[in-house]
């Protein structure tokens, strides 16, 4: 068995008892799963949907406790019938959801006087819809509660079907989820008019275990708080930052302890304790309530009874109220919360989400958020089934075992089926198993002695109340009686006395008397005249029957200290009476001083009747030592010890109501002196508000006075109105300043955590850092080495000539480590110099081949330039002579044309002056000239290449040198253009 739990309680239960509990002191395990969500492929089973068209039927805005929220969501959908909860049968192996609720919460009064308005509301007992977008936003669940919903139906719905189950095996959980005062508490823990979801479990297993006659139980409570991530057990004080653990059972908090419980009184009182012990406790500081989650956990441990046992069964059923802060810095996916949880969220177990919002406008965000979230949740599959334990585990089981064997051996002795067996061993035998049965009968006798004790003392003054309330009175009492009788008659005359106090003139003494005194007197009276004979004290002592069957030892003691206690309240009270009587006797002597005498006779008698109650305890009391076994001794003071631990957790307990009272009546006496002084001063100020009124004149009527009056009222009233609003106001501007001025604190507070969270992550970071430049330090160092290493070697190869290949660079490798080549080192050093040699002469050599590549590469692009430098040349040159040769055809056909234009002008000329007959030699030189210029032209003209011809007429030259000028200038002027381009 894991010894997970520091301890356990050591209660154990008496099987002879009718109970169905089973004994344990147990250690066991917290959580007995693991695994993980199982996200719900089916996206349309999804409970958030929007869009509809359903018309608000709750025009109002502000949410009434009157406003009625039954009735069907009128919208065209009905996902919310997808969702209903299936019943929890188990076993179970289908795939089911969580079953996800939500309870709305009133509005407050705070909320109301805020302004705030319905943001969000119940539509149906399926839907939560917004207000503000009725017909796009709206939510389906599985139930949803309304603000009237009590938390017996909410039990039904979302937590019996769990508890249930749990009872039969499978795991389960319930948890209430929401912002802080969303009800949570309210709906977790409630109070006393209103029991929460817990109260109202723990009673369902009790009353379902009653219900189970042929299964034996054994219930473990362990009950935690998760506050700002520190896990701490409610249960123990000691237990604080517990840590969570894993084991092949699933999570679980190591030490946490578990206590047995026997009684849903005895459950929920350790959840009392605990509330004691929570962080927060009662307080009201949202922000840390919204940073703290508590569990409550129920280990349930079940078997059948003897022969029918198949096997032990073990649930836990995990109740939680999860907080969802803003304030959180830690999201839930890295908490411990999810951790704890994962193994009774794991998917094996019934899981119930209960979520808690609020209506209103001024919380709306986080309502929303809220329903985000149990939408979520609601697509998270389960499949839940029943657990069994069938090793050696269960508790249960172990008892039984051993409770068997010891039957049969019992058995075996008793048919005398022990052949052959010697009597010794039959002895001892029979020895080891009465050893057994003690043992175990000890540990469950153990924890029955507190109950015994307790039930003891409740019988014993339950015979006290019998007896005087049927009138009926024990021997042992009629004795006594008697004894007063019989003392009366020696006294004479007080007895036989007509003025007896029961006679008492005085009616207000009387009827005093009677009810303290007449009652014990009449029993005594009637009983003494049974044993009317009896009139000496002795033999009321010694004749007196106190050891009956049914009547022990110590409940005698009891009777006749309380006999003793009643006769002294009886002498005190006779005694005042007689002082008043002393006192009346001043102005009556005569009829006061019989009464007297009679009052002193009765007081000695009672005096006399309690010495001799006092002797008869004391002989009791050594006469029972005297005749009492050791056992009734050890009983007794057993019976007495546990009388005394219960008077003084009596005292206790009376001594703290003592103390609330004293406080209460502290705080009562404060607030009356508080009164006094506000009647003194409003006494002052209507005296000074009379002395403003002036006294009516003489002249003044009655009615002016009492009009004058009236008014002067009304404006008090007027001014007290007045003062009441300012009150209102201050207080709300108070409340408001409190608020903020707390909101403030929380922040600070929040603000340290965020602080003291990022200290611890920046020493983490600090330590994260030295750790990296310690590494830095470390591979830097190695880095040097490497580095010098290699220049060594490098300096060492250079020397050493043929550094490339070959043996000499080896055997220059190995002369580096003179020595070591004789071992494995040296071996695993040369090897290790020749590979790294290698590597530097590969990569020297590539570097060379990177240089050279370089070299060429630039040499390429060089090349490359020059040839598109040429290539840019060639294609001008081209150009230019595109140009010239279009330049030269131009020039031709000017040439031709001038020509043409010269002949034909030369032509009519001659022809005019050979018709005329006055052309002169010299003209004819000069046109034979021309004539000879057009046919050298035209000789150019069909060898227009040929541009030097030797055989030139000068004109021709002359020509040749224009034309050759003007496509000079051509080409400059061309250039030119070119060169502007
Ligand atoms: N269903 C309800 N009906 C009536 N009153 C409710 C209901 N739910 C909550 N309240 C009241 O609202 C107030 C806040 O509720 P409660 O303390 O349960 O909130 P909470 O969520 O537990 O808050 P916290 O997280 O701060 O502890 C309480 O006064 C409570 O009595």
């Amino acid at each position: 068995m894991s010894s997970r739990a520091r301890s356990s309680s050591p209660f154990s239960h008496n099987r002879r008892t009718s109970s169905p509990f089973s004994s344990s002191s147990s250690t066991s395990s917290f959580m007995n799963t693991s695994g993980r969500f199982i996200p719900r492929s089916n996206s349309s089973s999804s409970s958030s949907f929007h869009g509809s068209t359903g018309n608000n039927t709750y025009g109002s805005r502000s949410m009434t406790p009157n406003r009625t929220y039954g009735g069907r969501s009128p919208v065209a959908f009905s996902p919310s019938d997808d969702l209903l909860p299936e019943p929890f049968d188990a076993p179970r192996s289908t795939a089911d959801s969580i079953s996800v609720t939500v309870r709305f919460r009133p509005m407050s009064d705070r909320e109301y006087q805020r302004g705030d308005e319905v943001s969000w509301y119940p539509d149906g007992d399926k839907t939560v819809r917004s207000e503000y977008s009725p017909a796009t936003c709206a939510y389906a669940f599985d139930k949803v509660f309304g603000p009237n919903a009590n938390t017996e139906e909410v039990y039904d719905v979302a937590a019996r079907p769990v508890v249930k189950a749990a009872m039969d095996g499978v795991n389960g959980t319930v948890f209430a989820y929401g912002v802080t005062s969303s009800g949570k508490t309210h709906t977790m823990h409630g109070d006393q008019d209103c029991p929460g979801i817990i109260p109202l479990a723990i009673k369902d297993v009790f009353s379902i275990i009653q219900e189970t006659p042929g299964r034996e139980f054994l219930l473990r409570v362990s009950y935690l708080e998760i506050y700002n991530e520190v896990i701490n057990d409610l249960l123990d004080p000691t237990g604080q930052n517990l840590r969570v653990r894993e084991d092949a059972q699933g999570t679980y908090v190591e030490g946490i302890k578990e206590e047995v419980v026997l009684s849903p009184g005895h459950a929920l009182s350790f959840i009392a304790a605990g509330e004691e012990h929570r962080h927060v406790g009662s307080n009201n500081f949202n922000l840390f309530s919204s940073r703290s989650h508590t569990i409550f956990s129920l280990m349930i441990e079940s078997g059948s009874h003897g022969d029918e046992y198949d096997g032990v069964v073990f649930s836990q059923l995990v109740i939680g109220k999860l907080s969802e802060g803003k304030a959180s810095h830690i999201p839930y996916r890295d908490s411990k919360l999810t951790r704890l949880l994962q193994s009774s969220l794991s998917g094996r177990g019934h899981v119930s989400l209960i979520c808690t919002v609020t209506p209103a406008s001024s919380s709306m965000e986080e309502t929303h958020n809220t329903l985000k979230f149990a939408s979520r949740a609601k697509r998270v599959e389960i499949f839940a089934s029943r657990n069994k334990i069938i090793d050696e585990k269960s508790l249960i089981k172990k008892y039984q075992r051993e409770i068997t064997t010891l039957k049969e051996e019992l058995d075996q002795l008793r048919r005398g089926m022990l052949v052959g067996v010697s009597h010794e061993e039959i002895l001892t035998l029979k020895q080891k198993l009465e050893e057994g049965q003690f043992k175990m009968q000890s540990r469950l006798e153990e924890e029955e002695e507190a109950k015994a004790a307790l039930m003891s003392r409740i019988q014993r003054l339950t015979k006290l109340i019998l007896v005087s309330s049927k009138n009926s009175i024990p021997s042992y009492l009629g004795d006594a009686a008697g004894y007063q009788i019989s003392h009366s008659d020696d006294l004479g005359d007080c007895k036989n006395n007509k003025d007896s106090p029961s006679a008492l003139s005085d009616p207000a003494v009387d009827f005093q008397h009677k009810r303290s005194s007449s009652k014990w007197n009449d029993e005594l009276s009637a009983a003494g005249s049974i044993l009317a004979e009896s009139n000496e004290a002795g033999e009321f002592i010694s004749g007196s029957n106190l050891t009956t069957d049914d009547i022990t030892a110590s409940d005698e003691m009891d009777l006749l200290v309380e006999q003793v206690k009643m006769l002294a309240g009886e002498i005190a009270f006779s005694t005042s009476t007689l002082k008043r009587l002393v006192e009346q006797s001043a102005n009556d002597p005569d009829a006061a001083q019989s009464q007297i005498h009679n009052l002193e006779c009765e007081i000695q008698d009672k005096r006399k009747q309690m010495r001799l109650l006092e002797q008869r305890i004391i002989q009791s009391g050594e006469a029972s030592v005297a005749s009492a076994s050791l056992l009734d001794m050890q009983q007794t003071v057993t019976r007495l010890k546990t009388e005394c631990s219960q008077k003084e957790f009596e005292l206790e307990l009376k001594t703290a109501d003592n103390r609330i009272l004293q406080e209460q009546l502290q705080n009562k006496c404060a607030e009356n002196m508080e009164l006094l002084d506000r009647l003194n001063a409003l006494e002052k100020h209507v005296a000074s508000t009379g002395d403003d009124f002036p006294l009516p004149s003489e002249q003044a009527t009655t009615d002016e006075y009492t009009e004058e009056l009236r008014k002067k009222v009304q404006s008090q009233e007027m001014e007290n109105e007045k003062l009441k609003l300012e009150h209102v106001q201050l207080v709300e501007e108070n409340s408001g300043l409190c608020v903020q001025n707390q909101k403030l604190s929380e922040e600070a507070s929040y603000a340290k955590e965020l602080a003291s969270a990022a200290a611890v992550e920046l020493k983490n970071l600090a330590a994260e850092v030295t750790k990296i430049s310690l590494q830095n330090a470390k591979l830097e160092k190695e880095l040097q080495a490497a580095r010098e290493f290699s220049h060594s070697r490098g300096s060492q190869i250079s020397n050493g000539g043929n550094r490339k290949h070959g043996d000499g660079m080896k055997a220059g490798r190995k002369g580096r480590y003179p020595g070591r080549g004789n071992d494995v080192s040296g071996g695993f050093y040369d090897e290790f110099d020749s590979y790294n040699l290698d590597l530097e002469d590969l990569k020297m050599e590539l570097l060379a081949r990177k240089q050279r590549e370089a070299a060429l590469e630039a040499a390429l692009a060089d090349k490359e330039y020059v040839e598109e430098e040429c290539r840019k040349k060639v294609e001008e040159a081209k150009r230019r002579e595109v140009a010239l040769e279009n330049d030269l055809a131009n020039m031709w056909v000017l040439v031709a044309k001038l020509k043409k234009e010269v002949g034909a002008a030369h032509e009519s000329m001659s022809d005019e002056r050979l018709d005329n007959g006055d052309i002169s030699n010299g003209q004819k030189a000069a046109e034979v000239e021309k004539n000879g210029f057009i046919k050298e032209t035209q000789s150019l003209e069909v060898n227009k290449t040929a541009q030097d011809a030797p055989s030139e007429e000068p004109l021709v030259a002359r020509l040749k040198v224009t034309i050759l000028c003007s496509v000079f200038v051509r080409i400059v002027l061309h250039g030119n253009e070119s060169h502007d381009s």
